[in-house]
């Protein structure tokens, strides 16, 4: 039945994630720690589920997780529909990212890209733009990764083609990060 055959591929996703990416999801770990913990902020940005996606995980930093804490600098470049318009219509889709990170992004925060196929524009410009500024940029990617693994310090790439299946891999991803952010903060 179809439902089982989704929830196969899901977990085989998952299996993937385990056998290939603990390493590069312990370098993420690493770097967003060491920024919090240094009053840096960490940023989000990515299209359509991977937007609700950077919503999500900053909302987790700037309230809670699980554990009681104090709250962490987070931002979802995605939410200001004034700035994403004004500035989609001003100088392209492709500049709307890239525009709030020279704004808003300093040396020592953290960028985080989400895009399964590590290749929308708007977040490589971002990437790129973030880097320039002397920011950390780290990519949640799939398939092979995409222009993100050239563009970023660290990129995670969820081994599969399935744009559902690499989102449900970054969600996990972003609760690991957010559980052991839980742990070094609280
Ligand atoms: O959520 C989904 C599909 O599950 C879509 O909204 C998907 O995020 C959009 O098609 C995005 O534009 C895909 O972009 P990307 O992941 O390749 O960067
Ligand atoms: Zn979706």
């Amino acid at each position: 039945m179809k439902i089982d055959t989704l929830i196969g591929e899901h977990l085989a996703v998952i299996e993937q994630v385990r056998q290939h990416c603990i390493p590069s999801i312990e370098k993420m770990v690493s770097l967003c720690k060491e920024a919090v913990l240094n009053g840096r902020t960490v940023f989000f940005c990515g299209n359509g589920g991977s937007a609700a996606d950077s919503q999500h995980l900053a909302a987790e930093f700037v309230g809670r997780f699980v554990k009681e804490r104090r709250g962490l600098a987070a931002v979802a470049l995605t939410t200001d529909t004034s700035i994403l318009t004004a500035v989609s219509n001003d100088y392209g889709y492709e500049q709307m990212f890239s525009r709030q990170v020279e704004a808003l992004v300093r040396a020592g925060d953290v960028l985080i890209g989400l895009s399964t196929s590590g290749n929308s524009q708007n977040v490589i410009l971002a990437i790129h733009k973030a880097k320039q500024l002397g920011a950390i940029t780290i990519g949640l990617s799939g398939g092979n990764g995409g222009k993100m693994v050239e563009a970023c310090d660290v990129c995670i790439t969820v081994p599969d083609k399935v744009t559902a299946r690499i989102q449900e891999a970054h969600i996990l991803i972003g609760h690991i990060l957010c559980e052991i952010m839980d742990e070094v903060t609280s």
